[in-house]
């Protein structure tokens, strides 16, 4: 059977992290006109495709099973070239602002941590760190193996948001707009990666560093930190989507006080409004005290026990609820039940007889 429509190549590119999970690739769908028709797109597109193909095949049009598809799925950027995106001439300006990186190690406990590290300046964001964060995030968006997430900052202070010496030269609206839509996708894409991501706050999470905070799942405070959302002292919103984040983390009425009165999120206040889902035991002298990275590590570690394509679904179904209206995020938890039932997780469990005590 011949596919009736093609995607556009760059649009399968975007959702390329979100769809093989959802629907993984059955070598039974290769060997005919399917597989001759895709064949001059790129590998990462025809696996879309035939990760696709049950859906376009169930459709009566393949056209309509496409556009269905990509509604019912969290697409990962919010920004493309329809809304006057253009990521590579963005990317080319940013890096004009050199300075510090984005340090992102995998580990084999499925957990991988990821540093904002330019520490003279209080982990503040550079135009090439900028850069950088979206090119680990594209790295975490096809790590298979994948479960869990933490966000750092490098020596003991999270991040003091965008470096001010490059914001002082885009200021004007034109790039400013696109620097926000380029950290809101990045950011988003973050949001949306299929693992558990905690942000471990250490010392001062600060205007755009406090917007990355609300870019993980959870936030973890160490005693002495503070997050602060700076932006209206410097004449701002925030543009990196932490409005839209903070308010469904907080509320609408905390987050009004929050960015309204510039307040100091400590610790005790964070657990409060739930802008803070643990606190790290403070700065222990004696031997053998686990660092605060480590104390991310156990708490995380418990919510990430079992098997990748488990966890990843977990995120999934919780990723839909969170972000689609009820019955497309009912239709969406069903195509990822479909992803981990009868798989070998579950049959290992059935095999079992688990008891649940
Ligand atoms: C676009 C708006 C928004 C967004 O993107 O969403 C932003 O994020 S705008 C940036 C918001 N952040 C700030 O305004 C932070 C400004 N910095 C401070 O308030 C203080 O530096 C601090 C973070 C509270 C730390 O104070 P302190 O402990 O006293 O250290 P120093 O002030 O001496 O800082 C050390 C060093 O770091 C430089 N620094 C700090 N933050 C930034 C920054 N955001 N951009 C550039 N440089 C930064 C600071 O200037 C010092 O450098 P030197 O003077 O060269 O030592």
């Amino acid at each position: 059977m011949a596919v009736l429509f093609h995607p556009p190549v760059d649009t399968l590119r975007k959702y390329m992290f979100v769809l093989p999970c959802l629907f993984p690739m059955s070598s039974s769908f290769q060997g005919d006109g399917f597989q001759s028709n895709t064949a001059r797109l790129p590998l990462s597109s025809r696996m879309v495709l035939c990760a696709l193909r049950p859906q376009l095949l169930k459709s009566s049009t393949s056209v309509g099973a496409w556009g269905r598809l990509l509604q019912r799925q969290s697409s990962g950027s919010v920004y493309s070239n329809i809304h006057g995106f253009n990521q590579e001439e963005i990317r080319e300006k940013l890096l004009a602002f050199p300075g510090g990186s984005i340090d992102l190690h995998k580990h084999d406990s499925g957990i991988a941590v990821l540093t904002i590290n330019n520490p003279s300046r209080m982990n503040a964001f550079s135009g090439s760190m900028m850069v950088d964060l979206e090119e680990q995030v594209r790295q975490l968006e096809n790590w298979m193996d994948g479960k869990g997430l933490i966000v750092q900052g490098a020596a003991e202070t999270f991040c003091s948001g965008s470096d001010l010496n490059a914001v002082r030269a885009i200021s004007n609206p034109q790039d400013g707009m696109k620097m926000c839509m380029f950290m809101q996708n990045t950011l988003t894409r973050l949001l949306r990666l299929p693992l558990i991501s905690v942000a471990l706050v250490e010392g001062r999470a600060l205007g755009g560093g406090a917007e990355l905070t609300t870019a993980c799942d959870f936030r973890l405070m160490a005693s002495d930190s503070v997050i602060q959302f700076v932006h209206k002292h410097m004449g701002l919103v925030p543009g990196w989507g932490g409005a839209a984040r903070l308010v469904h983390i907080v509320g609408s009425q905390n987050a009004l006080k929050l960015l309204g009165g510039t307040l100091k999120v400590d610790p005790k206040f964070g657990l409060q409004i739930g802008l803070a889902d643990g606190v790290l035991e403070g700065p222990q002298a004696e031997e053998g005290a686990e660092t605060p990275l480590q104390q991310a590590e156990n708490w995380l570690s418990r919510y990430i026990k079992g098997p990748a394509p488990v966890i990843q679904a977990v995120k999934k179904v919780v990723l839909s609820g969170r972000e689609l209206p009820l019955s497309e995020a009912l239709r969406t938890e069903k195509d990822v039940f479909g992803t981990v039932w009868g798989g070998p997780a579950n049959l290992q469990a059935l095999a079992s007889k688990s008891k649940h005590k």
